[in-house]
């Protein structure tokens, strides 16, 4: 398969885990079937998250020396929020120590009780603290999304009539903002197009509701849209970017992503009244406005991080990197969500293991199996993470998927192939494997530190 060579040569290394079956058989039981247990100690490959795992370049590494701590007005933060007016363009910006720090604030001083945050696809932090402060998040993605074999091309598309018909029924004044994330993550790290977000904005705007994006992986869409969108692909992904941002009013942002450090987010928003109530936030969960919880050496990474994000040759390798895994798997008839996302390929359990009914939670199961198999880190995107709804009923959601999520950065192709060949081993053994049942379950977001038994 033709690949993309990375951009970059390897200046430091870090040793991996490299276990044995009888390890992996302890570890498994001790983390109660729950990769989220596991420690990175007993981890080989750690495809559990793109989140805060990515390998840091030697000029960001130079930024860190660059620190200035000092309490309030640090260079550092008048560097990040340049950075962030240069290469997003929004006027005033809220650091904070990651992207749920963005997501409490934002939630806090736009939504009151009885509101409706409609958006494309729930993300389970983004729906936690928009149901605390009152909201009720609606679903109005386009139908495909749901759909794991469907190949359009930009599955992150929110539906129009959807959000018309939320606004029709319940009124704008109900709706403080649409949330759009870019890209959707559940969905499988699916895009929205240009055009797309033009419709929303120019909907939103008619009707006196924000446009919100969750700003998480947007390089990625970015790169989605100079890929496949008519009269995109001349254009850099920096100027794509910046045009995808000019039809939202702000957005929250988990630098732990698209921005390439280990810790950091902030919340960006273009109305000063607005930046005022964030700002009165800040400093009662994160600190002071000019460091939101982020330390001087962080700020300087992440500013440097913004700029390295839009190279072409880094995003291009990332994209191809996770599509070249996507395609292995596929190939061999591993059912996986199409098109293969930005950030990670998402296996189909309910395809993978038919026989295990969604209530034996296959797509637990199967992130475990793959654990013993090859000691390969995974997560758990099924009826375990949609949790439970108001009336403490299981959500049952279409799409029981299994995320392998590729850090930014750190892995070869080397250990793509690894976790491509283990893989397919499971599948050709997929009959012998059986379902779990839930020993301890949390009251919320369970799915961090529930823990499970094979039936
Ligand atoms: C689209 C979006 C995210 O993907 C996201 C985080 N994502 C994680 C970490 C994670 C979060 C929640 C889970 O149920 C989970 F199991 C994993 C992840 O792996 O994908 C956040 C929040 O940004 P923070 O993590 O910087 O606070 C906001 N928006």
């Amino acid at each position: 398969k033709k690949y993309v060579a990375e951009p970059y040569k390897i200046k430091v290394v870090e040793p991996i885990a490299v276990t044995s079956r009888a390890q992996r058989e302890e570890v498994i039981k001790k983390a109660g079937y729950n990769t989220f247990l596991i420690n990175s100690s007993d981890v080989y490959i750690d495809l559990l998250t793109d989140s805060g795992t990515t390998a840091m370049s030697d000029n960001q590494w130079a930024g860190i020396m660059m620190g200035d701590e000092a309490y309030a007005g640090s260079k550092n933060f008048m560097k990040l929020q340049e950075a962030v007016r240069e290469v997003y363009g929004f006027k005033y910006i809220v650091p904070t120590h990651q992207g749920r720090g963005a997501e409490n604030i934002l939630s806090q001083i736009t939504i009151k009780e009885g509101d409706y945050i409609p958006g494309n696809m729930y993300f389970t932090t983004t729906r936690a603290h928009q149901e605390m402060n009152g909201g009720t998040f609606v679903d109005v993605i386009i139908d495909e999304a749901h759909d794991s074999a469907n190949e359009n091309p930009f599955k992150g598309n929110i539906d129009l009539k959807k959000f018309e018909n939320l606004i029709d029924e319940v009124g704008a004044d109900k709706i403080p903002y649409i949330c759009v994330a870019v890209t959707v993550n559940l969905a499988g790290g699916q895009p929205v197009s240009m055009k797309n977000l033009k419709e929303v904005s120019k909907l939103a705007k008619e009707n006196g509701i924000m446009v919100m994006y969750d700003a998480t992986r947007c390089v990625e869409n970015a790169y989605f849209i100079k890929e496949r969108e008519e009269g995109y692909q001349d254009k850099s992904i920096a100027e794509i970017l910046k045009e995808m941002m000019s039809y939202a009013d702000g957005c929250t942002m988990s630098g732990k992503k698209d921005c390439l450090v280990n810790i950091g987010g902030f919340l960006a928003i273009n109305d000063e009244k607005l930046y005022q109530k964030a700002t009165q936030l800040v400093v009662v969960y994160e600190g002071m406005p000019s460091y939101g919880g982020m330390s001087g050496r962080d700020m300087e990474a992440m500013a440097r991080g913004i700029y390295e994000s839009v190279d072409y040759n880094y995003i291009h390798h990332r994209i191809t990197q996770c599509r070249y895994l996507g395609d292995k798997l596929s190939d061999a008839g591993i059912p996986i969500v199409k098109p293969v996302g930005g950030h990670a390929v998402f296996l189909d359990a309910k395809q993978f293991y038919p026989h295990i009914p969604q209530d034996e939670f296959p797509a637990q199961m199967l992130a475990a199996q793959l654990y013993l198999k090859s000691g390969v880190r995974s997560m758990e995107r099924g009826i375990i993470s949609a949790g439970r709804d108001k009336d403490g009923n299981n959500y049952h959601p279409k799409l029981e998927l299994v995320r392998l999520t590729i850090p930014r950065r750190v892995y070869t192709y080397a250990h793509m192939d690894v976790v491509a060949d283990s893989i397919i081993d499971l599948y050709k053994e997929r009959d012998k494997v059986k379902g779990l049942k839930m020993v301890y379950e949390p009251p919320v977001l369970r799915f961090f530190t529930a823990r499970f038994e094979p039936l």
